[in-house]
């Protein structure tokens, strides 16, 4: 990052860009740690098209096969129990699996979530193709059996979603969750605060690693009291909910239609009254949040955005405005798109007319969020 931003003559710290590096901070946890996996549907190494597990090699090579995730150390058994379980269903199931979107097959992938109190849910992904709704109803019953009366009651699930999807992800609104059995979400504690999760949200997939990174941004954020907090990507609000007692007002900005329903009904879960939520896309919500915004008691803007990174429009209206002094920036995947980030909000792009004092990195602590992976979540401070 330092490179990047130095061979940028114009940059005005180009000569000084060090900040300090902080050692990662461990997960509680290191094995089994996932709450939330998904399983695809392909071709096994024995050939069996109905194979449920994760793909190795690459559509280039041709030479693609879906492995069990058996030996994964960083998934739970009961993800396991129940991937293999479905595998069960759709081999005895008659419907064909649904290996590339646009080559039939109606079987796809299956996401598990589970929750510290033991807690399952299971979503299956199915490819309509030409079916009836009656004829799909009888998949489905098929399916309910299977996992409430058949060989995969063993799994115990708390609730069973079923999406019907065309494309390769769906929100809510496009093709509605359907429930087909039991509780319509699961809850997990952090930090004290209780958070309902949604099919379609998303929550951080390791618990006692998020309770670190919270505390840790909480940490860094220690010196600001009071004042808002901009929760930019906030999920389900479980950030900002965590830092709500340490600020004046919390403004969370969400995409997702029923994980901005779930932050506000975890807002109110957990009593806390200073946090509100704004639904759509950031890039469109924020310009205009910031042109009509109080910025008595100060700015901060926490942002936590998906791998692509924030949209320009997102980094032009949190840097062109002069309250914002400080600036967290939460990524699971810093080399990548992020990085577009940081060099917008560090250097000047006239033609995009990001000019607002820049920022300077100050100080980055990696989060040990994925144990047993390469990944890890840094937390980037950027001050002005
Ligand atoms: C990595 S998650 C972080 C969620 C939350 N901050 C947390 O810690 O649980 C990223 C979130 O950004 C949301 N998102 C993705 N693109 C977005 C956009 N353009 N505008 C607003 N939110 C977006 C996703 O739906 C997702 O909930």
């Amino acid at each position: 990052m330092t490179k990047q931003l130095a061979q940028d003559s114009m940059h005005p710290f180009s000569n000084d860009l060090r900040f300090p590096l902080l050692p990662i901070v461990a997960s509680p946890v290191s094995d089994g740690y996932r709450n939330k996996s998904t399983f695809s549907v392909n071709i096994g190494v024995d050939g069996n098209p109905k194979t449920v597990g994760f793909y190795i090699g690459t559509g280039k090579a041709g030479n693609i096969v879906c492995v069990h995730g058996d030996h994964l150390l960083n998934m739970p058994s009961k993800h396991k129990m129940v991937a293999r379980h479905y595998e069960d269903f759709i081999r005895l199931s008659p419907l064909k699996p649904c290996i590339l979107l646009h080559d039939g097959g109606h079987w796809r992938e299956i996401t598990i979530r589970t929750n510290s109190a033991g807690h399952t849910m299971a979503i299956v992904y199915f490819h309509p193709q030409t079916l009836t709704p009656e004829e799909i109803a009888v998949h489905k019953a098929a399916l309910v059996e299977y996992f409430t009366q058949g060989p995969g009651a063993v799994c115990q699930l708390d609730s069973l979603y079923f999406q019907e999807t065309t494309m390769t992800r769906c929100s809510h609104e496009q093709s509605p969750y359907q429930l087909l059995h039991g509780q319509p979400h699961i809850f997990e504690e952090v930090l004290g605060f209780r958070f309902r999760i949604s099919a379609d949200s998303f929550f951080q997939v390791n618990r006692g690693a998020a309770e670190a990174l919270y505390k840790t941004v909480a940490e860094l954020n220690r010196a600001c009291v009071g004042g808002t907090l901009l929760d930019v990507c906030c999920g389900t609000g479980a950030i900002g909910i965590s830092l709500s007692p340490q600020m004046e007002r919390v403004i969370g900005i969400e995409l997702i239609e029923q994980a901005v329903e779930d932050a506000k009904f975890n807002a109110a879960l957990n009593r806390v009254h200073n946090c509100e939520y704004l639904s759509g896309k950031a890039e469109v919500v924020l310009p205009n949040l910031m042109a009509t915004l109080n910025s008595d008691g100060g700015l901060i803007a926490v942002v936590n955005p998906s791998r692509a990174g924030l949209h320009y429009r997102v980094v032009r209206a949190l840097r062109n405005h002069p309250a914002i002094r400080r600036f967290v920036y939460i990524s699971c995947k810093p080399d990548g798109e992020a990085m577009r980030n940081f060099i917008g909000l560090c250097s000047s792009d006239y033609k995009r007319k990001i000019i607002g004092e820049a920022f300077k990195p100050t100080v980055a602590v990696p989060v040990d969020l994925f144990p047993h992976t390469p990944h890890c979540e840094l937390v980037l401070v950027f001050e002005r």
